[in-house]
C-alpha cells in the first residue's frame, strides 16, 4: 500500500463524522469509519436508531437566510463545499416557514446509504473503547478524526481525560417531546407560520399553533412550576447551555418569561376568533416528511416522564396528545479545546488525533457538521502531503475554528470561561454599519443592522470560495 493510500479513521459517525468521513472520500482518499451504535447493547442515552447522522433532539438545521443570519451563512458555506448534510438535509426537507427543517429517519436514511454506497467509505460497528490504536507502516491509525460528540462513551471519555489531564467540560441538554398529528385537536390548533413567513419549500403554514388565554397560561405556568422535576445530584454544578434552557428553567426566571420565549403570541392570528389576541401560544413544528409527528418547538424539559403528558395536555388542543417521544435531559461533555486543539483541530498531546464536532465545544446540529467538514479537508489534505489551513476567520467556519482554538477570554487566574457556542455575527471581524445601500440610497437607521449582517455575510461567502479555490483539494 502506498503512503497516500492509507486509510484516514473517523470514530464516531453522528453528524461530524459522517460528513468527515464524506469529505475524506471526495477527496479520493480511503476512510474507514467506526460507529457504536448497531453493536448490539451499545448506544448513547439519546440516539435511537442505528442510523448515522442521527438528530437527537429537534429536526432543524435552524434559519436558512445567509444574507441575515448565522447559522444560514453556515449552510450556504457548506453547501460551497459540497457537504453531504446539507444535500441530505435539503433533500429531506420538511416545512418550517424560514427554517430549514428535515424528516429525521429520510435524512439520516440518506447520509447512510450516501455513505454506504461511496467506495472510499468503510463502515465498522464497532466500539474505540479506549485511545485509538497504534499506527503502524500501513493501517491509518496515525491520522485519526475524534467526532464521537457530546454523549462519547466513557472509556474512550476517561481515556482522553487521563492523556490531556485536563477536567472534562460539561453542560447539560435537553430534548423537547414530539406528538402524533392526529392527536392534536385542530378544532383548537391552527396552522400557520409565525407573520405567515414562507419557507424554502413555498409554506406559509408550517407550523401547528395552540392558543392560550391569561387563566390558562397562568394555570400551565403553576404546573410546570410544581411538577416533578429529575434531579441530578451528581452534577450539581454543571451548567444549562443558554440556547436550550429546558421550559421549567425558564419558568424559574419569571412567570412572563415564556411568553417572551418559546410561547410568544406575536405574528399569529386564531382563525375562529381573529379579533382577541391569544395571551400566550404553543407553536408545534413538522417532524417527518409524511407529517405524521410534531414536536414541540422549545419545549425540552426535566420534568419527570409521568408528569410530562399530563403537564402539555393542558395545553388547548393538545388535550389528548399522544407522545411519539417524551423530552429529557443529558449530560453534554466537551474538551476545554483552547488550551487542548491547535488551528489545525488537532490534539497537541497527540497531533495524530483531530477534533471535531460537538466534543470541541461548539453546539448544535449545524456547526458539529461544519467542524466535521473542516477537519475532514484537513485530515485529508495532510494524508495528500498538501498542506491546508483552517479558512480565515471572516468566514463562518473559519470564526468557529477562531472560538474553540482560543477567541474566548478566560477567567482571573486562568480559570477556563470557555463554553459551548452557536455560531453568531458576534464570532466574525465586526463591519462599519452601512449608511447607504449598493445603489447609494440612503438606508433607514432600523435596517442598518440587518444591512451589516448581509456585508458581513457576502464577505464571508467570497473569502470562503476563495479558500476553496486556493485548496489543493479537488472541487466538485
Ligand atoms: C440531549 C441533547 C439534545 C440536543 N438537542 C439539539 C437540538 O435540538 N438541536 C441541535 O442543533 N443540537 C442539539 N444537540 C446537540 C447535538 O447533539 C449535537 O450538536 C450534534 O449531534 C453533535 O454532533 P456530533 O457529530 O458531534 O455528535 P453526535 O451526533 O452525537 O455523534 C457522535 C457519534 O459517536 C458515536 N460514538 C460515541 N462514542 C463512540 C466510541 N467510543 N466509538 C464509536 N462511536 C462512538 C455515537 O454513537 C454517535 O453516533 C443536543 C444534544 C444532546 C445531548
Amino acid at each position: 500500500m502506498t503512503d497516500i493510500l492509507k486509510p484516514i479513521h473517523v470514530v464516531g459517525g453522528g453528524l461530524a463524522g459522517s460528513e468527515a468521513a464524506w469529505q475524506i472520500a471526495s477527496a479520493g482518499v480511503p476512510v474507514i469509519l467506526h460507529e457504536m451504535r448497531g453493536v448490539p447493547g451499545v448506544k448513547t442515552d439519546a440516539h435511537h436508531t442505528d442510523g448515522l447522522a442521527e438528530l437527537v433532539c429537534s429536526n432543524s438545521f435552524r434559519s436558512d437566510d445567509w444574507e441575515h443570519n448565522a447559522v444560514g451563512l453556515l449552510h450556504a458555506e457548506m453547501r460551497a463545499l459540497d457537504s453531504i448534510i446539507m444535500s441530505c438535509g435539503d433533500a429531506h426537507q420538511v416545512p418550517a416557514g424560514g427554517a430549514l427543517a428535515v424528516d429525521r429517519d429520510g435524512f439520516s436514511q440518506a447520509v447512510t446509504a450516501k455513505l454506504e454506497a461511496h467506495p472510499m467509505v468503510t463502515i465498522v460497528r464497532e466500539e474505540i473503547a479506549g485511545l485509538p490504536p497504534e499506527a503502524d507502516e500501513t493501517n491509518g491509525w496515525d491520522n485519526v478524526i475524534v467526532a464521537t460528540g457530546p454523549l462519547t462513551s466513557p472509556a474512550l471519555a476517561a481515556a482522553i481525560l487521563e492523556l490531556t489531564g485536563e477536567d472534562a467540560l460539561s453542560f447539560f441538554d435537553a430534548i423537547a417531546p414530539i406528538v402524533h398529528a392526529d392527536s392534536i385537536d385542530f378544532d383548537i390548533a391552527w396552522r400557520q407560520s409565525r407573520y405567515d413567513k414562507e419557507g424554502p419549500g413555498g409554506d406559509a403554514a408550517a407550523y401547528v399553533n395552540c392558543p392560550m388565554d391569561k387563566a390558562q397560561y397562568e394555570a400551565f405556568i403553576d404546573a410546570l412550576l410544581s411538577g416533578p422535576k429529575a434531579e441530578f445530584k451528581e452534577w450539581e454544578n454543571v451548567p444549562y447551555f443558554d440556547g436550550c434552557l429546558p421550559i421549567e428553567v425558564m419558568a424559574e426566571r419569571g412567570r412572563e418569561t415564556l411568553r417572551h420565549g418559546p410561547m410568544k403570541p406575536v405574528g399569529l392570528t386564531n382563525p375562529r376568533d381573529p379579533q382577541v389576541k391569544s395571551y400566550a401560544i404553543v407553536q408545534l413544528r413538522q417532524d417527518n416528511a409524511l407529517g405524521t409527528l410534531f414536536n414541540m418547538v422549545g419545549f425540552q424539559t426535566k420534568l419527570k416522564h409521568g408528569a410530562q403528558a399530563e403537564v402539555f395536555r393542558m395545553i388547548p388542543g393538545l388535550q389528548d396528545a399522544q407522545f411519539a417521544r417524551l423530552g429529557g435531559l443529558h449530560r453534554n461533555t466537551f474538551l476545554n479545546s483552547p488550551k487542548l486543539l491547535d488551528r489545525q483541530l488537532r490534539l497537541k498531546a497527540m497531533p495524530r488525533l483531530r477534533f471535531a464536532g460537538q466534543v470541541t465545544g461548539v453546539e448544535g446540529y449545524v456547526e458539529s457538521a461544519a467542524m466535521g467538514l473542516l477537519t475532514g479537508r484537513l485530515a485529508a489534505a495532510e494524508r495528500l502531503g498538501r498542506p491546508l489551513e483552517a479558512p480565515p476567520v471572516h468566514t463562518a467556519m473559519g470564526a468557529l475554528v477562531e472560538h474553540i482554538t482560543g477567541g474566548h477570554l478566560d477567567g482571573p487566574g486562568g480559570i477556563s470561561r470557555f463554553q459551548p457556542m452557536n455560531i453568531n455575527y458576534g464570532l466574525l471581524p465586526p463591519l462599519e454599519a452601512p449608511k447607504v445601500d449598493e445603489a447609494g440610497v440612503k438606508i433607514p437607521m432600523k435596517e442598518r443592522g440587518r444591512a451589516k449582517k448581509r456585508l458581513m455575510s457576502m464577505r464571508a461567502l467570497e473569502a470562503l470560495k476563495a479558500w476553496r479555490d486556493a485548496s489543493p483539494l479537488p472541487h466538485r
